[in-house]
């Protein structure tokens, strides 16, 4: 009965924490390896843009804190901390530059690391430089104030949607170095504070990391909700888009393939016509659910308007995709509602043998060539600008 009610709420509080999210989507929380493409370039968009904000932030407030310290601290003191502080400010400007065109994850994670690794810099500076000054009263308070700048940069994690793994590494060396520090008794830190303060320091962490993993959820959630098309499951066209335009830059800098195939489902219209618009969505449904299932793990369904879908193909050439296409319509896309097969005109572009210049015009490739399948008798695949043998 207890064990019940406790389980209940359990089950209850944890459902708060994750939001619903399924299993694979708790497994995302943890660790970045398996998340998809799309969450992954939203993250990278939003790290690097909260870098860069920091950066500047940083870059504005770390010199003018320098009036601060001429009041505060003898003329000795405040020389050394004005020249760190201006180093400080330069490398965060630096950052804030070349943060500008990082659009990789793993560009993102430098960027971080480097933001962090400034004020960890300046902490160790500053105590070292502190250390051969006697200070009494209002000026050795002041100092004391140096000490939590780990405090701060811990605190600064919460900013960003990480994984429990990202927020581990990144708050690990600050974590480790604070312990060192303690153990080793360093002469330059006042060892009992730092060592009574680590408990402090292990909860800032635990509490950023929390507020990091729920900015990275409700992420999941949203991003899940807004990629795909409630209907059928596949992705919607603003996702789509967003995919397809990453893998072009991907597969444009790999040089690897990239095939887009657009299928217009045939006669369409007389099926809602004659059965109803329920049926027609039943058709859609089942027709889009089986392209998926008979198609590569990496090819991505699209559900581009009503009736119509683009297939992306990573890594897949022309030849390829048209074996893989051919497969599909021959197994068969479905049945409608009188019995009779679901067939489609599908237009075929593929990235390198199309020579196209950006996405937009492999898709508006592939949509011709759909057409051309139209027009040209319905039921069949375009996979170039060749005539057609009628
Ligand atoms: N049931 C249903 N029908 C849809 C949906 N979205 C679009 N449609 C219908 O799809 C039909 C598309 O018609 P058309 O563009 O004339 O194409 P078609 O009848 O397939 O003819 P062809 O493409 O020339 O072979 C229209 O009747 C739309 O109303 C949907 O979500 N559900």
């Amino acid at each position: 009965m207890l064990t019940d009610a406790l389980k209940r709420l359990w089950l209850r509080a944890w459902s708060l924490v994750l939001m619903e999210m399924t299993s694979q989507e708790i497994g995302w929380l943890l660790r970045p390896r398996d998340h998809m493409s799309l969450l992954t370039s939203r993250r990278t968009t939003i790290i690097v843009t909260r870098v860069r904000l920091m950066a500047g932030l940083f870059a504005l407030f770390t010199p003018l804190w320098i009036v601060a310290d001429v009041f505060a601290f003898q003329p000795e003191v405040w020389h050394g901390l004005a020249a760190a502080r201006l180093g400080a400010t330069i490398a965060f400007v630096l950052i804030l530059v070349a943060a500008r065109r990082m659009d990789t994850i793993q560009n993102a994670y430098r960027a971080l690391a480097m933001l962090f690794a400034i004020p960890m810099l300046f902490f160790l500076f500053t105590y070292q430089h502190m250390a051969h000054f006697e200070m009494h009263g209002f000026e050795a308070a002041f100092s004391t104030g140096y000490a939590f700048l780990p405090f701060v940069v811990v605190a600064g994690l919460s900013i960003f949607p990480l994984t429990l793994a990202e927020c581990l590494a990144f708050a690990g060396p600050i974590l480790a170095f604070q312990s060192l520090a303690a153990v080793m008794r360093w002469p330059v830190l006042d060892w009992p504070t730092v060592a009574a303060s680590l408990w402090l320091l292990i909860l800032i962490t635990a509490v950023s990391a929390l507020a990091g993993l729920s900015q990275l959820a409700f992420m999941i959630v949203l991003v899940r909700e807004n990629i795909r098309d409630s209907m059928t499951g596949c992705f919607s066209r603003p996702s789509g888009e967003e995919l397809i335009d990453l893998q072009f830059t991907l597969a444009r800098r790999s040089g690897m393939a990239l095939s887009l195939a657009f299928l217009d489902l045939d006669h369409f219209k007389e099926i809602n016509d004659r059965y109803g618009h329920d049926a027609g969505d039943e058709v859609l449904i089942k027709t889009s659910t089986t392209i998926r299932n008979r198609m590569r793990m990496g090819d991505m369904l699209v559900r581009w308007g009503g009736e119509e879908f683009l297939l992306v193909m990573p890594n897949t050439d022309r030849l390829q995709a048209l074996t893989a296409l051919e497969r599909l319509t021959e197994q068969g896309l479905g049945l409608r509602p009188n019995g009779t097969p679901v067939t489609a005109s599908i237009g075929l572009a593929e990235i390198s043998t199309d020579d196209s210049l950006n996405w937009k015009e492999l898709v508006e490739i592939a949509d011709k060539r759909m057409y051309r399948a139209k027009t040209s008798g319905r039921n069949r695949i375009v996979a170039d600008d060749m005539p057609l043998n009628l």
